[in-house]
């Protein structure tokens, strides 16, 4: 039988992906590549019957959907979905799927090596051995415990409590703010629940964010919540960069009303060459790469065929995502 063919972009904004796992996909599925399918969309189109979205380089707009007559799913590599308009892909009779519960082990393990990175200024200690010309180490070379500090969890869904889990292991003081409260997941990892965000900030040492991006939560930390953190503590954003207004963030840093803020994840990624938060020695910036691992991703790409072939054999998806 002739496999039914996906429309997908270059796996990830990291080049080389696509190759080692397009095998996986392409047990069940022809793949055609989104460059490919920009030269001979007129031929190409009636053949489509899913879309595989990595990152943001190929936009589900309106205009896409109403080229592919024969699209029945679309699925995100990643469990945030924030870049999908999905009552407008539900119109024209598309589901929508994600991967979740495979990305959050990976993506609580790059909030804690931020968190790691940034206090211990392991970067900075990197550059040293590379460059140091038998020079002493700096005064300012000298990190901050974590162990014992106190780690601020703004969002206690799966990642969110994995990181917990990390922390506790590192005996840190846990505080989280959540729109509810999570006592199963408290109880587990001794963490307190801060019913008003102001008091995680003003306490924690480390603040960590890992919500969803939503309305609700665009710009939730600007100048105000930064100016609430201690001038000692660190601002880690695991979430998404529209999380965190970005100019006051800036301005936060130079004006050392924060010690430091590592970075999973920025506006625009990657961030461009020059932009002033990469001009700050206080900063450690990654290119949103909280799933990018190779089993990780492995099982986000095995996620995604699932979800593509139970939406194509007239099967309920298992991480169809509804609004
Ligand atoms: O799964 C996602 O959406 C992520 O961005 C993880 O970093």
């Amino acid at each position: 039988m002739e496999k039914p063919c996906i429309l997908a972009t270059t796996f990830g904004a990291h080049g080389g992906i696509y190759k080692c796992f397009a095998p996986v996909v392409e047990k069940h599925f022809t793949i055609i590549p989104y460059e490919t399918f920009l030269l001979d969309q007129k031929n190409l189109s009636e053949q489509v019957k899913a879309v595989f979205v990595w990152g943001v380089a190929l936009k589900v707009d309106r205009g896409l959907m109403q080229s592919l007559p024969n699209l029945k799913v679309v699925v995100n590599g990643g469990v945030g979905v924030n870049h999908l308009d999905i009552p407008m892909i539900n119109s024209f009779g598309v589901k929508v799927c994600n991967t979740p519960h495979v990305v959050d082990n990976a993506t609580a393990d790059i909030g804690m090596g931020l968190m790691l990175a940034s206090a211990r200024k392991i970067v900075e200690g990197h550059h040293y051995t590379l460059t140091h010309n038998n020079e002493d180490l700096p005064e300012s070379s000298m990190g901050m415990d974590v162990s014992g500090a106190t780690l601020g969890i703004i969002g206690m869904g799966r990642i969110g409590y994995k990181v917990a889990r990390r922390a506790q292991a590192f005996d840190m003081k846990i505080l989280y703010h959540n729109r509810n409260r999570r006592k199963e997941e408290e109880r587990a990892v001794g963490a307190m629940y801060c019913a008003n965000m102001e008091d995680l900030l003003q306490q924690s040492d480390f603040v960590m964010v890992v919500v969803n991006l939503s309305p609700a939560t665009q710009k939730l930390i600007g100048a105000k919540e930064l100016a609430m953190m201690k001038p000692t503590s660190t601002l880690i954003n695991i979430s998404r960069g529209l999380v965190v207004d970005q100019d006051a963030l800036v301005e936060a840093l130079l004006k050392k009303v924060i010690r430091a803020a590592a970075l999973d994840v920025t506006y625009p990624e990657p961030l461009p060459i020059g932009h002033p938060l990469a001009a700050l020695p206080n900063v450690i910036i990654l290119p949103h790469i909280g799933t990018h691992s190779v089993e990780t991703t492995q099982l986000m790409v095995e996620k995604m065929v699932t979800n593509a072939l139970a939406v194509l054999g007239g099967n309920h998806p298992p991480d169809e995502v509804k609004v």
